[in-house]
């Protein structure tokens, strides 16, 4: 793991370079999908899981039936980081290669 990736950013840094439907709330990015039914969720949640191993980067994810909420902070500095935007722009990505929504 570079240091790079673990680079701290302030909130303000990671709001502005995490796309939506990411945000900051309380330190931390987090998002709300909606899946629609829990097979696609699940389909979404593995995609999301491999891209986690990849990075070796892993959000909190509250699998439901309609939704998967994802937080992203990166517990080894006990804030936010770079990784953690990258983490959040590659799961944007399969959102969109999956055709999931936010609204
Ligand atoms: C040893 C391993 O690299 C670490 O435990 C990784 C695993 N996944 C991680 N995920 C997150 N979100 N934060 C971390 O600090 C972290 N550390």
């Amino acid at each position: 793991m570079t240091e790079d990736h673990y680079r701290p950013l302030t909130a303000a840094a990671a709001a502005e370079q995490a796309p939506a439907p990411w945000r900051v709330v309380d330190g931390a990015l987090v998002a709300r999908y909606r899946t629609g039914t829990m097979v696609r969720g699940l389909e979404f949640a593995t995609a999301i899981v491999a891209a986690a191993e990849a990075a070796n980067h892993h959000p909190d994810i509250d699998f439901r039936y309609s939704t998967v909420a994802l937080v992203l902070t990166t517990h080894a500095i006990g804030q936010l980081s770079a990784a953690d935007v990258s983490l959040a722009v590659a799961i944007a990505q399969i959102a969109d290669a999956q055709d999931v929504g936010w609204h």
